[in-house]
């Protein structure tokens, strides 16, 4: 069956489980008249493209309908933003709503009869941007519950794109848990029992102390989650075999924790329409053929040596990397995905961003193979290999990084990502920078790779869905924010040649090692302490010291304090020019100072169309 079905279903049973009196579904959600995206024009539902039977949000907000929260909405697996506001649903909210609708940046449940638990999955919907609970029932329900109940569950306050907040006019109680943005007052208005910034302080009775001492083991525990998976985001981890026995325990844990990750969206993903997607006849096929070429097993076979032990040049988390030689002679780099489920996404994300942009300072993505359960990515070869390779050698193997080579690489790699951010018709975000997705030619030009994890997002005024324009500030914010943080760790690694994957001895805590890293550097006042020795007396000290500067602006812990890419690029590039490198480059020329631009200003040779 097609996988695609899945979300036709899921509005089938959303319309069958939901009473509606006013008739409003029963208006158009018709299913007898099947095409394709016919779903799409059903009132209140936004699909990711107009002609697919793909769902992205969920609209039915004011329609007085009646009955309990609709679990057969599981169905539709890409969702990203729900609205049941302003009905009369009642019952509890999903405890495992997480599972149920895992992308999910925006709810909006205001103005029902819920009632019962605030569900503690909530917090590892880690997309959440908005969360909207007010004027509920909020904890009524929980009479046969413990007193432990009833709370907000802390770690909601740990949800770092989590900037909407209202639970107010319910019956909740037990303090308010720090928000990494300030959530207003209220919020939380007309609760009987809810205390804490930004509301009255707790009262300290024994019976809350010891509710605290729960709520701070919890807080920390979560705590630990967040900042080990954000730090996953911009330094992926693998086993490291030189560094193994240094790797200390929360690296373990860390990487546990990453497991269960893996598995959990490996669960999701035999939900999601990509698996059979995937399949080899599958005529969904032909729409990454438009963006990259289709190449047979056989042709990639022959160019690795029938992908031949002695032709790998790389492993990594997602596959093996193979170097090919076609018969004109082309150099290519075939990545060999390993066998399973878990990166099907990450290849139908690679080829549907990477596969359709072209630039100087990315990698080209030439091509792609599906071959019973073989995936494959087709990459022209970039011959002195990865940043990370050449900043971390080999023991015993010399790797020479003048400064002015450092710059080069910083400012390229700046210019590919301030390229995607402001590019003309998608804005995209790669959200996973470090120095192994930087690779260099022969030339030692850097070209972005491992787009697996990138978000593509169109423009403003290309798409007319309600859903884009909704989200555009958040993903502006926010995901360019966290390309600017990964951005500066690489500063940061170009710097000191400090593998921040390995930083260990700088950490005294019991987690966060990196953050650690930064604050030590940021207050370290013996700047020659901390620069890589070989660059030392070669007459950039000065410069060096300004790098370092804009290196620290990127990690700021606040998004909003670190600068644009456009910006940071900027200061490299006046840096730069010292050293004879080019400024007028196309960033400038094409993106001009603003961030928005008008379609006929831009070049159509960009992106290849869909
Ligand atoms: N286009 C390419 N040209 C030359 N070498 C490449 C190319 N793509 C990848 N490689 C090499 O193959 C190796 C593996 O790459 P891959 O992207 O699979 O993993 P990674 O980025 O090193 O690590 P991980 O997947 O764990 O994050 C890298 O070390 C890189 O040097």
């Amino acid at each position: 069956s097609n996988g695609l079905t899945s979300d036709i279903d899921c509005l089938k049973s959303i319309k069958d489980s939901l009473d509606d009196p006013f008739g409003y579904l029963n208006a158009t959600w018709d299913f007898n008249n099947y095409t394709e995206g016919f779903i799409c024009s059903f009132t209140g539902v936004g699909c990711w493209h107009a002609d697919e039977n793909v769902v992205l949000n969920i609209q039915l907000s004011d329609m007085g309908l009646k009955g309990q929260f609709p679990r057969g909405i599981s169905g539709c697996s890409g969702l990203t933003g729900l609205d049941l506001s302003n009905n009369e649903l009642s019952g509890p909210i999903p405890p495992d709503i997480s599972s149920i609708l895992p992308y999910l940046t925006s709810l909006k449940l205001s103005s029902n009869k819920f009632s019962g638990e605030i569900p503690k999955s909530l917090a590892n919907i880690t997309f959440l941007n908005v969360l909207n609970l007010d004027h509920n029932h909020l904890n009524v329900l929980n009479l046969d519950h413990n007193q432990s109940t009833g709370h907000i569950p802390p770690g909601i306050g740990l949800l770092r794109r989590l900037r909407t907040f209202t639970v107010a006019n319910n019956l909740l109680y037990g303090p308010v848990p720090n928000f990494l943005y300030d959530i207003s007052s209220d919020s939380f208005a007309n609760n009987p029992g809810l205390c804490g910034k930004p509301l009255e302080p707790c009262k300290s009775t024994s019976e809350s102390d010891t509710f605290k001492k729960g709520f701070v083991v919890s807080y920390a525990v979560s705590a630990f989650l967040v900042i080990t998976t954000f730090i996953s985001s911009c330094v992926p981890w693998t086993q490291d075999k030189k560094k193994k026995s240094k790797v200390p325990m929360q690296f373990q844990l860390h990487k546990i924790q990453q497991k269960k990750n893996e598995r959990k969206q490996s669960q999701h993903m035999k939900k999601m329409p990509y698996v059979e997607f995937l399949h080899e006849q599958s005529p969904e096929i032909s729409v990454l053929v438009k963006l990259v070429s289709r190449l047979s097993y056989t042709e990639i076979n022959e160019a690795t040596n029938y992908l031949k032990q002695e032709n790998i040049i790389g492993i990594g988390q997602m596959g093996t990397t193979y170097k090919a030689v076609l018969p004109n002679g082309l150099l290519l780099a075939v990545k060999r995905l390993h066998d399973t489920h878990l990166f099907d996404e990450h290849f139908i994300t690679e080829l549907k961003t990477l596969g359709r942009l072209r630039h100087e300072n990315l990698v080209p993505l030439l091509g792609f193979c599906i071959h019973s359960k073989e995936k494959l990515l087709v990459y022209k070869y970039m011959s002195k290999g990865s940043l990370y390779d050449w900043l971390h050698p080999e023991e015993g193997e010399a790797r020479i990084m003048e400064w002015p080579l450092r710059v080069k690489i910083a400012i390229g790699a700046a210019t590919g990502l301030v390229w995607l951010h402001q590019g003309c018709y998608f804005h995209v975000f790669h959200l996973a920078i470090s120095s192994k997705c930087i690779l260099l030619d022969g030339n030692f030009v850097p070209k972005l790779s491992n787009f697996g994890e990138a978000m593509l997002v169109k423009s403003y005024g290309t798409d007319s869905t309600e859903s884009f324009s909704l989200n555009t500030e958040f993903w502006e914010s926010s995901f360019a924010k966290e390309d600017v943080y990964c951005f500066g760790i690489l500063l940061l690694e170009l710097i000191t040649r400090e593998d921040p994957r390995g930083m260990t001895t700088y950490s005294d805590t019991s987690y966060e090692p990196l953050n650690n890293w930064v604050t030590l550097l940021s207050a370290s006042s013996n700047f020659y302490s901390i620069v890589d020795k070989s660059l030392m007396g070669q007459g950039f000290d000065q410069e060096i010291f300004q790098f370092l500067k804009v290196a620290l602006d990127c990690v700021q812990p606040y998004p909003d304090q670190r600068p644009t890419m456009l910006q940071l690029y900027k200061k490299l590039a006046a840096i730069g020019k010292r050293h004879g490198l080019s400024t007028d480059s196309e960033v400038l020329t094409h993106h001009g100072e603003t961030s928005t631009l008008q379609r006929d200003e831009c070049n159509e040779d960009e992106i290849v169309e869909v």
